[in-house]
């Protein structure tokens, strides 16, 4: 196992059912939607974000009601983000990978109470680390890249373990991908393990309410250095190959509204390759706040900005509007 080529690990990408209907092109329907979780370590929380409507931090305990109804009208596959607030953040982003953490122990509750939810998990560190960038830092601040891809490798091994179906990771550090594959083939999980690459993410005004939620802000500086600028049409086209070449088994790009010609872009280069559109927290915001201002119908206003993301090519949309698509879809 350990001597396979990276390119030649392809079984990583169907090896769920869920995984498998998102290899192939159609119209809106349940199964396109990943809803996007924020699970936090007071096991008894269900608090309310005030800038992303409807949406909660959820403690462990109420995971399963919360998801039941959810899983009962069609909810096919969760991301989850983890949101540690009792535990002691440091430059390393220690507390990620903790095996009693949000993120380890709600994989397995899922995987417990819900058979056949598929289970995503972003693979970050800005949630954990002291100064909430999404990498190891040097002295001067900037990004230390080697230290970094080898710590959020581990991270996602860590979720493969305790039975993720997909590591999602959003860090955006060059190389990545190759070494996230490496660990997941050497850890006997290469073909078990969808690696979903958030391949072209932008620097994007567009995260405010999820770093509210997420508690992800950083304390200094921004993200300009490892996010793309929202012009770089040709960095996101390289990403994009770069990491179908590392060994990516789905491409996102996100956010989605403002990037729609990168998702036809990642449609043309990858063609062969799912893609994964992430409707962000802000563009979530904004489609509410523009239907309680009365400039357009909510439910008219969701269709047409999905839509036009399956148009510009995504086969898979990671979006808070879930829940009201599995009321609104018929299949
Ligand atoms: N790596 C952190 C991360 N993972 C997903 C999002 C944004 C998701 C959203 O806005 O809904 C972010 C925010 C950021 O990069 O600052
Ligand atoms: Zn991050
Ligand atoms: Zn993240």
């Amino acid at each position: 196992m350990a001597s396979l080529e990276i390119s030649s690990v392809l079984q990583g990408g169907y090896q769920h059912p869920v995984a498998r209907s998102w290899q192939g092109r159609r119209g809106l329907a349940k199964s396109m939607f990943m809803y996007p979780i924020f699970i936090t370590d007071d096991p008894n929380a269900s608090t309310v974000i005030p800038s992303l409507p409807n949406q909660r931090r959820w403690g462990l305990n109420k995971l399963e009601e919360f998801l039941r109804p959810l899983v009962r009208k069609g909810l096919q596959s969760v991301i989850l983000f983890g949101v540690p607030l009792n535990c002691t953040k440091d430059g390393r982003g220690t507390p990620a990978d903790d095996e009693q953490g949000p993120v380890i122990q709600a994989i397995k509750l899922i995987r417990r109470c819900f058979p056949n939810l598929y289970i995503a998990c972003d693979v970050c560190l800005c949630e954990y680390t002291d100064h909430g960038h999404c990498g190891l830092l040097n002295e001067d601040g900037s990004i230390n890249t080697e230290p970094s891809v080898d710590r959020i490798s581990d991270v996602a091994a860590a979720y493969a373990r305790a039975g993720a179906h997909c590591v999602a990771p959003s860090d955006m550090m060059d190389g990545r991908i190759m070494a996230i594959k490496r660990k997941l083939i050497d850890g006997g999980f290469g073909n078990k393990v969808t690696l979903m690459s958030y391949s072209a993410k932008f620097a994007s005004s567009l995260y405010g309410p999820f770093r509210d939620a997420a508690g992800s802000a950083p304390s200094f500086g921004d993200r300009k250095c490892y996010q793309l600028p929202p012009a770089a049409k040709g960095l996101a086209r390289r990403a994009i190959l770069r990491d179908a070449n590392e060994g990516a088994d789905i491409i996102m790009v996100k956010p989605s509204l403002p990037y729609l010609d990168i998702i036809a872009d990642a449609a043309e280069l990858t063609p062969d390759h799912p893609i994964a559109c992430y409707q962000v927290s802000g563009e979530f915001a904004m489609i509410h706040a523009g239907a309680a201002a009365g400039v357009y119908d909510l439910k008219t206003m969701a269709y047409e900005s999905a839509e036009s993301m399956v148009r510009a090519g995504a086969t898979l949309i990671l979006s808070y509007f879930t829940p009201e698509f599995l009321d609104w879809l018929e299949v």
